[in-house]
């Protein structure tokens, strides 16, 4: 039986929780199938947990798409790219693809760790990634770079956002309030391009939510391998990531990830989708 082939375009969390480890799990559990194009690999310092994010030569993450790319995709996510030479390489990966199912989450801090990566990736997001999303999903502080803005603080903040980051090429936006915006509930905002929809969960009082933004992304990208039209794969991604972040659990004293199974086997949490 052939399955739908997911490909992502992103960094190694050696703790195994984000990155392209939680985009493979995450694709698994949707029956697509994964393949990666690795860009950097991210480590960590046992004794404190600061990151270290070391990128592959450009060459081989070159090799490793046009690998991937020689199967033909049906969907494919960026996740952590890190220099403004790689968002260039994955940006003509992605229209050398053929497919429009193109998912950009543009990761620009680790959570827990208040690097940004490097300020002119945000420019060269905006220049080679953005034009080609069928969804974007920023953070709120991604949210606040990509549109110029700051980091939105009240919906109609993210609303103004979410706008502009359409206007930037981007055919969809989610803004994930997630835990940052001062809300009762988990709330993102969708935006279609015509229409806004606050998608809400329960706000789960615990820290392990590592690899939420990529679970959530890559979600979004299985769903839209498997058929589902925009707003059906992003409800059904916040459904799995609150399922995800539910059962998060403590992998040692430093980090928390999400249990990227956890929708399967414990069914999800109720997801409330208001037009606004
Ligand atoms: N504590 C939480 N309880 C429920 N949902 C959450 C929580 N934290 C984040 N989320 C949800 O997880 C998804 C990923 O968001 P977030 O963790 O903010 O992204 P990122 O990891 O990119 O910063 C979003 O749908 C967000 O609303
Ligand atoms: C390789 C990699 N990609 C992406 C992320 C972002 O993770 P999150 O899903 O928590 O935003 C991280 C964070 O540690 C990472 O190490
Ligand atoms: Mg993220």
């Amino acid at each position: 039986m052939a399955l739908k082939k997911t490909l992502t375009i992103a960094g190694s969390d050696t703790s195994g929780g984000a990155g392209m480890q939680a985009d493979l799990k995450t694709f698994q559990e949707h029956g697509t199938y994964g393949m990666v194009a690795l860009t950097v690999v991210v480590t960590m310092d046992p004794n404190g947990w600061t990151h270290n994010v070391t990128p592959l030569p450009t060459e081989l993450l070159q090799k490793q798409i046009d690998t991937a790319l020689s199967t033909g995709i049906d969907a494919v996510k960026t996740g952590m790219l890190s220099t403004e030479e790689i968002i260039r390489i994955a940006g003509e990966a992605i229209a050398k693809s053929g497919t429009t199912n193109v998912v950009i989450d543009p990761v620009m801090v680790c959570k827990g760790d208040d690097e940004v990566l490097n300020p002119g990736n945000t420019d060269a997001m905006i220049q080679h990634l953005l034009p080609l999303a069928a969804v974007t999903t920023p953070n709120l502080f991604e949210a606040g770079q990509l549109a110029g803005t700051g980091t939105p603080k009240t919906i109609e903040d993210m609303k103004v956002a979410a706008r502009k980051i359409n206007e930037l090429g981007a055919k969809a936006v989610v803004i994930k309030g997630g835990k940052a915006l001062a809300t009762e509930k988990a709330t993102d905002l969708f935006f279609d391009g015509t229409s806004f929809y606050l998608l809400e969960s329960e706000k789960v009082a615990s820290t392990y939510n590592h690899g939420a933004g990529c679970t959530f992304a890559a979600s979004i990208t299985a769903n839209l391998a498997n058929g589902l039209s925009v707003k059906e794969a992003v409800i059904e991604a916040k459904e799995f990531v609150s399922a995800a972040i539910a059962h998060g659990w403590a992998l040692n004293d430093y980090v928390g990830p999400v249990m990227h199974g956890a929708k399967s086997r414990f069914g999800a949490p109720q997801v409330t989708v208001t037009e606004i």
